[in-house]
């Protein structure tokens, strides 16, 4: 689906202002905060809940959701694999350009395949994508179940739903895991603070 190869005669356009000169003007480090997990994980929720953190310390962040993004810049795609494929990719290079522009972004999709999760890593430099896999149990994601969606699915109404009848493929390498403590799913605030320690520790606060 790239359409890299019809470019032809494409020169990179350079400018002297770059992201060092809008890092210190932001003090803070572009960077790309990636969500994974099944759907009703707790992503929208860790993402808003993160972004009103940040924007506390006076940080800004631009959230990419893709719920939302399937309402505009996605909206020809659907969840066959090289929708998912092509719907990660789009989003990596938005993402991307986020980063450039020196905000904190928070990319929150199911991205269910590693892949082409590993694809968008490989578009940015290593340290600037954060991946925070969201590790919660099935069985409390389809009980919370807010849209009907698992109940839909299990009945054979959605076909190809990530965790009942398509893939997810957690990842072997996150750089940070929101999981149960005790059985008990740590609070949207407790979950941001771990990211935000996450970002404070590494400098991407601070320019
Ligand atoms: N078949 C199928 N599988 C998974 N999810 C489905 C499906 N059909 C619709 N939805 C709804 O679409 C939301 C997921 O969109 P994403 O762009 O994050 O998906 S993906 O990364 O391309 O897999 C997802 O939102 P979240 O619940 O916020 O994850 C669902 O509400
Ligand atoms: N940490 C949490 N504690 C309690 N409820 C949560 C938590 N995170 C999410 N939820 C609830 O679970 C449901 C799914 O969360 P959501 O953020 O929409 O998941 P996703 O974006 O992964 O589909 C929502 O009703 C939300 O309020």
């Amino acid at each position: 689906m790239s359409t890299l190869s019809n470019a032809t005669n494409i020169f990179w356009q350079d400018c002297q202002l770059g992201k060092p000169e809008r890092q210190k003007l932001l003090n803070q480090k572009g960077c790309v905060v990636w969500i994974t997990g099944l759907s009703g994980s707790g992503k929208s929720t860790l993402a808003c809940s993160l972004s009103r953190e940040l924007h506390s310390r006076g940080k800004l962040s631009y959230i990419l959701d893709g719920d939302n993004l399937r309402h505009g810049l996605n909206k020809d795609l659907g969840f066959k694999p090289e929708d998912r494929t092509e719907n990660i990719r789009r989003t990596g290079e938005v993402a991307k350009l986020f980063a450039d522009a020196g905000l904190i972004c928070v990319a929150s999709l199911i991205s269910p395949y590693r892949r082409d999760r590993d694809t968008c890593r490989a578009m940015l430099s290593d340290p600037n994508f954060i991946e925070v896999y969201m590790n919660m149990p099935l069985a409390l994601c389809e009980a919370r179940d807010p849209k009907g969606l698992y109940k839909l699915a299990r009945a054979g109404k959605i076909k190809g739903f990530t965790g009942i009848d398509d893939p997810y493929e957690p990842p072997l390498n996150c750089e940070i895991e929101i999981k149960e403590d005790g059985g008990i799913c740590p609070t949207p605030t407790v979950m941001a603070g771990q990211v935000v320690s996450y970002l404070e520790e590494k400098g991407f606060l601070e320019c």
